[in-house]
């Protein structure tokens, strides 16, 4: 669980299993989204920050616009400021007497920072090492009582970074240049240092100082030439694949549409020239460096300590260890290029930047592993340049990595500390894992890693595996999370323009996929970066961004270099639109808050609101979707799942039928794929109950396996049933289409012709700027954008393009957008639809459509499916029709017009309903940014405001 609960109380909404990233009640802003009536009713009372806090503004890039560095405002620990940080990193305490400073006792007690650890000798700082001065540091501090230990955290100013104390330094400590040899340690010692944090400190030295480096592409290699911030990313990924002590690789998260996929491309183009080039002066040197691919792989012993005997399966060498009888394959393993992962809805535009990017005498074999078809040989994958695939292939295909047992090492730091179970998180449920603890090799991996049955995407050596949207494996308890960890890999990337979404914690998922020590424990990752925000949000998040200095790239669209913006793209304009709800639809609501507002009491009073997780999840969504329209709520099942799965029900034995209709009925629960109440619930042939929608995406194209963790269920779209369909089995009216079914009130509001003030709301905004004479007029602020890229960003309007003004609505529920398809037939557009139960080809069939038909003015796009990666410039206008959990949804969602090759002002429409449940997902969206930008240290437009000196990271680090 990734919440740490310390509190004593037994508070309810706190230790609810089965929560979820997205969820509003894992969230500690909890209370912004309830409405009053709930968290007023809660058996215990929760500490919250009263006033917002003061953020730091630090810099993490090393590209930054030309303001002078403000130092952060230091606020009190006391106040507010720290309360926030406390909320950030999921912490509660109870707000009894000595709630606070109890609260603060605890986590020194669990993880002290590293300002009183004692330090140890580079190099010698294994993780044993790390542990003593764990505790050695922990027993110097509990000699004093606990008010000491309170004044470290009150008296904040000895603490303080020099910047912040006029320049004077803290720390007597030495700290070691650039130039030390450290800094050029040995191979076979790297990964022993990469723990030690002195090294990232000096990773974040060396690129405080560092010029802005560009690289250049040889003549030929691409068919565009790259933009110089994507000159400046080549030359930092190169520089972090090849000379690099953390890890060979990092994060790009460049915001959204500014050529991560070029940057990736150019990267591969230049390592294989590279390659070629010195291919001819030393093949064995070559060999050498791509094919010993073994470097990464963690559970291996060098070949010549191993007495194993060999044989082969699929064209890979089976190794039977003579010890231990284990079979491994890890010699001979097929070494392929490079494997790009990324969501199933763009995997065809990575084909096509591939294809078109590229000039045909540096063609790069490419291969789509994707589909039924895909090929079980480990060697063919071998045989391509670059191999895309989806995530749920390789949760698929991949054995998963461990999951982190922290409440294990909680539990166990508590004991070791003094600390009483109370305050322990062990009582909370643990995930089940896969694997045994005695399995598992020495850095975690199942011992099934080596089982011959995995798929073929395991059965290869990666020279460079990508993630694209990488945030995807944010959750590092997930399958798919835990699978990418486990891919083997010489070098590793994560490309997101969105890494944090709605805590700190997601970092810990990159840290592990990229092997970024020491916080690829999450042991260290929690006493070295979350503990540190917690107690002193001002210089924990300072750390923060010194330590992804070290291993990540991010520029926004607001980036300068050396004075100059570095893409000139036509402005984008947010409106946030309060929609007025009309007097039915406002009783309909009201009416809809007074039950759920009678219902949560009834929960708090017998003491059940954790049991009751999923129910509150489903009131809010149904508060949610009557902002929509009220239609949402009172429809159970409005879409049909297909036609093969609607004749497989009707074969199905009755009390099978009658099983899974009590199950999908009966047992509330939250989709494992969006974690959110299930939207029109479809029940797999397993007993799991998801969205029709996040079922149908997951499965879209792939023989594969039930989406919920821990079951390995092979699933197909005929396996996944509505209720409808089911109900017509069991009321023997097997003949019936369910999709027709209707099971509405005949209210006024309820009627077919009923379109709700957003809708209307939405038509208008539509009829006003899609069917405005202004469609064609010279006036739009206009971008030449002719496939060159020297003149990527120039306004000329004399080379205006003329054509339609387009527009994208998004909305997160399928029913939303059938209502909004209704309205716009009404209205006589023509539009295309995306969402998650369409299959692959379909959809890009519709984004072609929409970006070349200058009939087709609309499309229609679910938030959960059409966020990601698409580009759909031909659309200058965006409507977003209800808010998401997190902001960095909606902003991706936003992206997707607003990105290199728009040539007009981008307009974007929120549509809210005044005093409903969307003021406080508004509110809590507010927070998630302002987390993210401290994280980053940027400022509230995406630009880094101050940066951090030598000084600020010498005493960051302790050094
Ligand atoms: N140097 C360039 N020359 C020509 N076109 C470019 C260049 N760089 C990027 N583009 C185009 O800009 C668009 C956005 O690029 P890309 O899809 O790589 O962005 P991204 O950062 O990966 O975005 P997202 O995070 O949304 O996936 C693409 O159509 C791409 O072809």
């Amino acid at each position: 669980m990734d919440a740490i609960d310390i509190s004593s109380d037994d508070s309810d909404l706190r230790e609810i299993d089965n929560y979820t990233d997205e969820s509003p009640l894992r969230d500690s802003a909890t209370s912004r989204i309830l409405p009053s009536w709930a968290t007023d009713s809660r058996p215990t009372q929760k500490v919250s920050s009263p006033t917002r806090p003061t953020y730091l503004n630090g810099a993490s890039s090393n590209y930054h616009s030309n303001r002078s560095m403000n130092p952060p405002t230091i606020t009190d620990d006391s106040g507010p400021s720290s309360s926030r940080a406390i909320r950030d990193v999921n912490f509660e305490y109870s707000s009894g007497n000595d709630g606070r400073k109890h609260f603060l006792q605890q986590t020194l007690k669990r993880a002290l920072p590293t300002s009183l650890q004692p330090l140890d000798l580079p190099g010698s700082q294994n993780r044993q090492s790390h542990e003593r001065s764990y505790q050695s540091a922990w027993a110097s501090s509990s000699r004093g009582n606990h008010s000491e230990l309170v004044l470290y955290e009150n008296k904040g100013s000895r603490v303080l970074p020099p910047s912040l104390m006029h320049r004077k330094a803290t720390s007597g400590v030495q700290y070691t240049s650039v130039n030390d040899p450290l800094h050029y340690l040995g191979t076979a010692e790297e990964r022993a240092a990469a723990a030690d944090e002195r090294l990232i400190f000096q990773a974040a030295l060396q690129d405080l100082n560092q010029p802005k480096v560009e690289a250049r592409l040889p003549e030929g290699l691409l068919s565009v030439s790259l933009l110089r911030h994507q000159r400046i990313a080549l030359a930092w990924m190169l520089q972090k694949e090849t000379g690099s002590v953390h890890c060979s690789g990092g994060i790009l998260a460049d915001d959204q549409g500014l050529g991560k996929t070029i940057s990736m491309i150019a990267l591969i183009q230049m390592q294989r020239s590279a390659q070629d080039k010195s291919k001819a002066k030393d093949l064995d040197a070559i060999k050498a460096e791509a094919l010993n691919l073994d470097d990464d792989d963690e559970n291996g012993v060098p070949a010549s300590q191993e007495t194993d005997q060999c044989g082969e399966i699929d064209g890979v060498e089976v190794i039977t260890d003579a010890r231990t009888s284990i079979k491994g394959f890890r010699r001979r393993r097929p070494a392929a290029g490079t494997l790009v992962v990324c969501p199933a809805s763009v995997l065809r535009q990575w084909a096509r930047e591939l294809d078109e990017k590229v000039t045909d005498d540096a063609h790069l074999s490419v291969l789509i592993y994707h589909g039924g078809s895909r090929t079980k040989k480990p060697a063919e994958l071998a045989k391509y340049d670059v191999v895309l695939t989806t995530y749920a292939i390789v949760t698929n295909e991949v054995p998963k990595q461990a999951l982190v047992e922290e409440d294990d090492d909680d539990q166990k730091n508590g004991e070791r500390f003094g600390i009483s179970s109370d305050f322990s998180s062990s009582k909370k449920r643990k995930k089940p894992s896969l694997s045994k603890r005695g399995k598992k090799g020495r850095t975690g991996f199942d011992a099934d890693d080596f089982d011959p049955n995995c798929g073929t995407l395991a059965k290869v050596s990666w020279f460079r595996v990508i993630l694209d949207e990488a945030q995807t494996i944010k959750n590092h308890r997930t399958q798919v999370a835990r699978a990418c960890c486990s891919l083997r890999a010489k070098r590793r990337w994560c490309l997101s323009g969105t890494p944090i979404q709605n805590a700190i914690d997601e970092l810990f998922s990159y840290f592990r996929f990229l092997r970024y020590d020491p916080y690829a424990e999450y042991k260290s990752f929690c006493s070295q970066i979350k503990f540190p925000i917690a107690i002193n949000s001002i210089n924990g998040y300072k750390k923060l961004q010194a330590i992804l200095r070290a291993i990540m790239l991010r520029r926004t669209k607001g980036t300068v270099i050396d004075g100059e913006p570095i893409i000139n793209l036509p402005p984008k304009t947010i409106q946030l639109k309060k929609v007025a709800f009309s007097s039915e639809e406002r009783a309909f609501y009201n009416k809809l808050e007074a039950e759920s507002r009678s219902q949560f009491k009834a929960y708090a009073a017998a003491g059940t609101v954790k049991q009751n997780y999923a129910n509150i999840l489903l009131m809010l969504l149904r508060l949610r979707q009557a902002c929509d329209h009220p239609k949402l709520v009172k429809r159970e099942s409005y879409n049909s799942v297909g036609r093969a799965s609607s004749e497989m029900a009707k074969k199905l034995p009755k009390e099978m039928v009658e099983n899974l209709l009590k199950q999908l009925e009966t047992s509330l629960v939250t989709c494992s794929v969006c974690d959110d109440v299930p939207e029109d619930a479809v029940v797999t042939m397993c007993g799991h109950v998801f969205c029709n929608q996040c079922v149908s995406d997951y499965l879209t194209g792939e023989d594969n396996t039930c989406p919920t963790p821990g079951c390995r269920e092979q699933l197909g779209p005929e396996a996944v049933y509505s209720k409808a369909a089911l109900k017509k089995c069991v009321t023997g009216d097997v003949n019936g289409d369910p999709s027709s079914l209707s099971e509405f009130d005949e209210k006024s509001i309820m009627e077919n012709e009923y379109s709700s003030s957003k809708i209307r709301t939405a038509i208008e905004i539509l009829e006003s700027c899609c069917k405005s004479k202004d469609t064609y007029l010279e006036s739009d602020i206009l971008v030449q954008f002719n496939g060159d890229s020297s003149n990527l960003g120039e306004r000329d309007s004399e080379l205006q393009p003329k054509g339609p003004i387009k527009a994208i609505v998004f909305s997160q529920w399928t029913g939303m957008l059938n209502l909004v398809e209704r309205a716009l037939n009404q209205s006589g557009f023509r539009y295309e639809r995306l969402d998650g139960t369409m299959s692959l080809a379909a959809r890009d069939r519709a984004v072609k459509e929409f970006n070349t038909n200058p009939e087709v003015t609309v499309m229609l796009m679910s938030l959960k499916a059409g966020n990601l990666g698409l580009n759909m410039v031909a659309a200058s206008h965006v409507i977003l029709l209800d808010l998401w959990w997190n902001p960095t949804t909606e902003d991706q969602a936003i992206d997707r017009a607003h990105r290199i090759g728009q040539t007009r002002a981008v307009t974007v429409s929120r549509l809210t309903v005044k005093d409903t449940v969307e003021d406080r997902i508004i509110a809590l969206q507010e927070d998630k940014r302002n987390m993210v930008a401290s994280a980053f240290g940027e400022d509230q437009s995406g630009g880094t405001a101050s940066r951090l000196t030598v000084e600020d990271l010498r005493y960051l680090f302790n050094l």
